[in-house]
Order: C-alpha cells, then structure tokens, then sequence
C-alpha cells in the first residue's frame, strides 16, 4: 500500500502554492504540519483528486491516479477543511446522504452508518439536528463520513479545529484507533494533535518540504537549543526577548520566573551579552518548540 507524490507543483497565476514536492506515504499516520500558507490544504486537494496539480503526479500503488477515476475515489476518505454542515439534518440522514453521494448500496450503507456511528460515539444524538451538536460531535460526524466507503487512505485537514483540548484529545485518541492498515494524513497546525501519534511528520514551509521525518529525529535536530532559564525578575525577560524564542513563562511561589527558550547557541548568545548569565539547563525539546524554532 503505497501513495507516492512525485515532483508536485501547484500554480495559481503569481502564486506557487507547491513547489516541487515529492513524498512516499505508507500504512501509518502522518501529520502534515505548517502555518497557513504553506500549501497544506493545496497539497491535500491534489491528493485526494480535487484539484489538478501544474506538474507533478500522485501514484496509488504505482498507478497515476488520473488514470484510475472513481476506482481511487473508492479508496479514499476525505474530510475537508471547516466544512459547512446541513444543520437540518439529523446526523443520521446527513450520513444516509453522503452515503448514497459516495455510491454504497443501501443496505451496506444502513450497515456501514450503524458501525460507525458506535465508532465515533454518536449514538445518543445520530436522530438530532446537526444544530444541536457541539463542535466535537460534528467534527466527529465528519469523520464518520469520511469513513463510510471503509477507504484505505484517510485525509484529514484540521480535524481538531475549533475545539476544546477535551475534545481535541478524544479526537486524536479516536484517529489513532481507526488508523491500522490504512494511510492517514492530518493536517495541521495544531502540534498536539498528532504529537503521539503521527509515525512520520511532514514540515511544509512556503509550498516546500522543510522537514520530514519520526518525530524524534526531527526534534534531535534541535538538540541543545532548548533551555529553562532561572530569571529574578521582568527586566531580565525584557533583555532578552529580542535575542532568543521564549516559549513559555512560569512563575513560581518566590514570584522567580521560569523561562522556557529556544536558540541556536545559548552559551555563546550569553558570553557576548551585556548582562550577567542566568542560571539555566537544556532540557528535551518538544514538537512545539521545534514549530516554534522554525516558525516563529
Ligand atoms: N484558489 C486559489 N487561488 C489563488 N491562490 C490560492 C488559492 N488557494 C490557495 N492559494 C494560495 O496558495 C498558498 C497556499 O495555500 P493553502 O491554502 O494550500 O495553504 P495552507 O497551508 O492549507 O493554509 P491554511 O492552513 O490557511 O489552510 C497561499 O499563498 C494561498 O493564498
């Protein structure tokens, strides 16, 4: 099982959404990360056959996926960005309905939306209005419909948006549960989503890969670059915002401050500095340090 992304390039008249983007994607979850802009959602419409690329092509399996039409559309799952949903609708019929969009049969579709509907946990409100769902039910809706057609390749564009971190957990926790077996690809810009659970992530940065890789390879790239600072007070923090990434600030009981930041040589940002050193420790780096580090 096999999706492969060969030299991709996107155009739209000045703008290079893509810029010569090639990729392998196997049976696991990925987690396509960048800020916006990058070129994700460009990326995403390209591979999943909504949007034609200016050069470049999409394989499944070494066949280009122009040339297999509705035979690829079978073997995808497909939830797009911030969708508009029909809050008329019941959960339900609105499952009855893109069932039937996507071609299942009846009966296999009445079999399918009963699965799934225990799977993301709706089935105390799959008779209600969509309007009367929360955010997570209907990110949850979305996700059961982009599973009807039971696809091999499952993408996701911002799946926890608009969410709180309660529901942004059961969401995450609930790809990971669905993923076995399957090529999963989230977008996002949200690093905790897929922080735990992406095999492999994706780094894009002005519609190129910046980096691509386990998450503990990418983040021993910034090895020695994360440190907890010991401050005593504000006017220390303030010299040193302009010089180094503050990731976060904790005060403690003695009102001491911890700071948490990231540079490229901290040893030597000190030495050449005009107040007296911190005490300070490296610590392990996370993926938000590394989005932060390159994305500031
Ligand atoms: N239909 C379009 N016409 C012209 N430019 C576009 C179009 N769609 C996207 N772009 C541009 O292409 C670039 C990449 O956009 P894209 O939406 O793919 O980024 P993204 O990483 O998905 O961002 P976001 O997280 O905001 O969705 C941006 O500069 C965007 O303005």
């Amino acid at each position: 099982m096999e999706l492969t992304i060969h030299h991709l390039s996107k155009q739209y008249r000045q703008i290079t959404a893509i810029h010569n983007v090639s990729l392998q994607l196997s049976s696991g979850i990925y987690g396509l990360l960048g800020p916006n802009g990058a070129g994700k959602s460009t990326l995403i419409k390209i591979i999943t056959a909504n949007l034609q690329a200016t050069s470049g092509t999409v394989s499944w399996n070494g066949q280009n996926i122009a040339a297999m039409g509705d035979h690829y559309r079978s073997l995808l799952g497909y939830m797009p960005q911030q969708q508009e949903l029909y809050s008329d609708f019941t959960g339900n019929r609105f499952l009855r309905y893109m069932a039937a969009l996507k071609g299942l049969e009846k009966k296999e579709a009445e079999e399918r939306i009963a699965h799934l509907v225990e799977v993301v946990n709706l089935q105390e409100v799959i008779h209600k209005k969509i309007s009367a769902y929360s955010g997570g039910m209907k990110q949850r809706l979305l996700i059961a419909q982009a599973l009807l057609n039971d696809p091999k390749v499952i993408i996701l564009d911002e799946p926890t948006a608009g969410l709180d971190p309660k529901e942004r957990i059961n969401i995450r926790n609930f790809i990971s549960t669905i993923a076995a077996n399957k090529i999963v690809l989230i977008a996002t810009h949200v690093v905790q989503d897929i922080e735990y659970i992406a095999k492999e992530i994706i780094v894009m940065k002005k519609g190129e890969i910046l980096l691509k890789g386990h998450p503990e390879q990418l983040l021993s790239s910034i090895k020695q670059k994360v440190a907890l600072l010991q401050l005593d007070d504000e006017q220390a923090l303030a010299s040193l915002q302009q010089k180094l990434i503050i990731s976060s600030i904790i005060r403690d009981y003695e009102q001491k401050l911890h700071v948490r930041v990231i540079a490229d040589d901290l040893a030597n940002l000190f030495e050449s500095a005009s107040f007296i050193e911190p005490a300070y420790q490296y610590v392990q780096p996370t993926l938000e340090d590394l989005y932060l580090y390159y994305f500031h």
